[in-house]
Formats: structure tokens, C-alpha cells, sequence
């Protein structure tokens, strides 16, 4: 099932696909938005994978939505946590979640990547120096049919505040550039993906590899800090398709729930932008172009899986291709769309919405999890 939310500056509204619609007035906090994400945090941790993404024209408040305001110092913790978005409280809510198992059956890693001018860039990469840099990546599609970017850099984390201090860390090296429109425009879609393994207790006790699962060993092992190919090429992280071919397990164990891995993909699309009102030239122009053709692109997918076409173009841009397992395959997809509450940008949010609608009339497959119970003696 696919949920669907749209966002004003001011209102949110909240759609669950094919079922029921919602709306969020303007005085609804970001604490009040997050209560329709929480419920596919849970799904997350049953073995779904789950992607949030915000969609809407320039300035009208994904980064808002997905990251929240940058807190006052005057502000107390409270006050902070209120206007967190929905990245800082998914990873709070998952480590909430993952304290309630038993201890180091579960590990977390983080990814973010950057599509800018239509490349893909691994924004945790780092150079010989270990210095920050983006670096440049390909995706690729594996064997079994998933759209994985190749050599993504994953770094494990045990807290949310880990994850934001890597976000908040990466973030200021997203391409933005003040336009007519709005003065710190983001300029590239950030995906930021958190990656959980988990492993069942009674492997726990029979694990030769412990140290793999802990995230405070491998960080104290540099070596640990490592990239998609080998996080994908280790049997113990790898899902296991199926009992008889699983090599995560052995016929001796009286293991009920397979290992597996789940993805939670969080979004932030760049935003969709009328060149003539945001006043951009040269090679912001070129970047405009190149965010409303992977935008166009975006929607041309759901139009086709919408029409139940034979061809699903995911290639024709690195986002749709980047997406292509959360729009078109088996995971819990959430829309945020983000509108302006003003008359002005009417046009802009028409098309927001008939984005929307077109998102709404994809039926996919029903969401499938990735650890399906077994019964293996
Ligand atoms: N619901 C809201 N309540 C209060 N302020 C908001 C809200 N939504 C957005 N804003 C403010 O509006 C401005 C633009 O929002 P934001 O940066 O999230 O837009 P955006 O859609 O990400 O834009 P772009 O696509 O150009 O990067 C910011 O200053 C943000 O704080």
C-alpha cells in the first residue's frame, strides 16, 4: 500500500492510496505530520522496505518538511525536537524501535547520495587524505533486479544523533544557489538511505562473525567503514531468497526468522521550477533544466506504471533508475506533496497536485517483506 501526503508552507494534506485522503491544517507541527510516517517506521522493522519522498515546486518547503527548521540556540531541547522533520525523528523513532529488540540483533548503516545535473554523487565518499568529497557514482541493477548505487559509501551508526551529525555534515556540500524564488534553493535531489540488518537471536549465539554486527567495533576498525559492493557481497548482510539457498543458515540451527535487510529511503527531491520566475541564467539554467527533465521523468515512470505499460522507462533519468525498487517495486512508498499556499503559484501547484493524482493512480504490487518466517530443524 502506498501513502500519499501534500504539504503547503502552511497546510498539509495526507492521502492513503486507493483508500482515504487527510489533511493537515497550517497550525499542524511537524510532531503532527510525522505521526503519518511513524506507523511505516514499524513496517520498516517487520522486514518492509520504506520510502519517503517530498515532492513540490521550489520553495514550498520540502527540506522544511524532510530536515525541519535549523533550531535557536535559545531554544531548549524540547523546543528543537519540535521542529526536527522527518529525518531526525525516523532515525530517533528507529533506534527507539531497534532498543526494544534484543541487544545487537540489529545494525544500521547510512548512505547519501546526491543527483546533480543528472550524475549520481556518494556525498560520505572521502579521498586518499580522508578528506570529504562527492564522490561521482554509477547505478546499477543486480542480479536479482534491484537498483543499488555501485561503491556507495555505508558508515554504521548506533544513534540518531549519528545520523544527523553525518546528514548535517554532508549537507553543506549540496549544490544550492538563490534564485527569484527562494534564497537557499536546493539544487540536486538528496537520498538518504538507512540500511538495517538483522539478525535473529538464536543466530546471535551460534555467530562466528559477532564483531560484523557491531557498529562500535567496526567504527573503532577503520577498515569497517565500507561501500555497497562488499556491504551487498557479505553473506551475513546479504538477504537470503530463500531456505534452500540461503547460506546465512545452517540446517542445525532451529531458526524461525531468516537474517535480512531492509532500506528506508528518505528523499528530498530538488523542486520543480518556472525559469521565468526564478530569474536563473547560465549554468544555474542548465541546472533547472536538468531537475524539471529528471522531474518529468519521475512522473513519466508512475504515468507508466499507472497505464500498466509493458516498458517502465526507469532509464531515462539516474533518479527513476536510482528509485525504480521504491516506486515500482515492493516497497511502502510515502508522496509528500509540498505546495505554496499563495494564488501566485497556482499554476505550480496545479501541477504538484496532478502529480499527485498521477501517483495515485499507480497500482503496484503489494508490499512484500523481507523476512518471511521459516521453520527450518
Ligand atoms: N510548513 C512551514 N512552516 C514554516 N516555514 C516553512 C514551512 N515550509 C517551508 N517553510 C520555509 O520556507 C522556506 C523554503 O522552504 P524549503 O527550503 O523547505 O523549500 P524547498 O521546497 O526545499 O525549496 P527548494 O526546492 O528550492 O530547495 C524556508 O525558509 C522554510 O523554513
Amino acid at each position: 500500500m502506498e501513502n500519499q501526503t501534500v504539504r503547503c508552507k502552511n497546510v498539509v494534506y495526507h492521502r492513503l492510496f486507493f483508500s482515504s485522503s487527510r489533511v493537515h491544517g497550517p497550525d499542524d507541527s511537524q510532531d503532527v505530520v510525522f505521526e503519518e510516517v511513524r506507523p511505516l517506521l514499524t513496517s520498516l522493522m517487520d522486514g518492509y522496505n520504506v520510502c519517503i519522498m517530498a515532492y513540490g515546486q521550489t520553495g514550498s518547503g520540502k527540506t522544511h518538511t524532510m530536515m525541519g527548521s535549523q533550531p535557536l540556540e535559545q531554544h531548549s531541547g524540547t523546543q528543537q525536537e519540535a521542529q526536527q522533520g522527518i529525518i531526525p525523528k525516523a532515525a530517533a523513532e528507529l533506534f527507539r524501535l531497534i532498543s526494544e529488540k534484543p541487544a545487537e540483533t540489529h545494525t544500521v548503516e547510512v548512505s547519501v547520495i546526491e543527483v546533480y545535473n543528472n550524475e549520481v554523487f556518494d556525498l560520505l565518499a572521502k579521498d586518499e587524505q580522508g578528506n570529504a568529497v562527492g564522490q561521482r557514482r554509477d547505478v546499477i541493477t543486480t542480479s536479482s533486479g534491484s537498483s543499488q548505487v555501485s561503491g556507495a559509501t555505508y558508515e554504521p551508526v548506533c544513534s540518531a544523533a549519528e545520523v544527523m551529525q553525518i546528514i548535517n555534515r554532508v549537507l553543506k556540500r549540496r549544490v544550492h544557489c538563490p534564485t527569484l524564488i527562494h534564497t537557499d534553493s536546493s539544487r540536486s535531489h538528496l537520498i538518504v538511505t538507512l540500511t538495517i540488518s538483522s539478525k535473529s537471536p538464536n543466530d546471535m549465539q551460534h555467530s562466528t562473525q559477532k564483531e560484523w554486527w557491531s557498529p562500535r567495533c567496526r567504527r573503532a576498525n577503520p577498515a569497517a567503514r565500507h561501500s555497497s559492493d562488499e556491504l551487498f557481497a557479505s553473506p551475513a548482510s546479504s538477504p537470503c531468497p530463500s531456505p534452500s539457498h540461503s547460506p546465512c543458515l545452517s540446517p542445525r540451527h532451529s531458526i524461525t526468522q531468516t537474517p535480512f535487510t531492509t532500506k528506508l529511503q528518505l528523499v528530498d527531491l530538488a523542486g520543480s521550477e518556472c525559469v521565468g520566475m526564478s530569474g536563473v541564467s547560465g549554468a544555474a539554467l542548465w541546472e533547472v533544466s536538468c531537475i524539471n527533465r529528471s522531474l518529468s521523468a519521475l512522473s513519466d515512470v508512475l504515468g507508466a506504471l499507472a497505464e500498466h505499460r509493458p516498458h517502465i522507462p526507469y532509464r531515462n533519468s539516474k533518479l527513476t533508475h536510482l528509485l525504480q525498487d521504491a516506486i515500482g517495486g515492493d516497497a511502502k512508498l510515502l508522496v509528500m506533496l509540498c505546495v505554496s499556499p499563495t494564488q501566485h503559484f497556482i499554476t505550480e501547484s496545479l501541477q504538484s497536485l496532478g502529480f499527485g493524482t498521477r501517483a495515485r493512480q499507480v497500482q503496484r504490487f503489494v508490499p512484500r517483506r523481507k523476512n518471511s518466517t521459516l521453520k527450518v530443524k
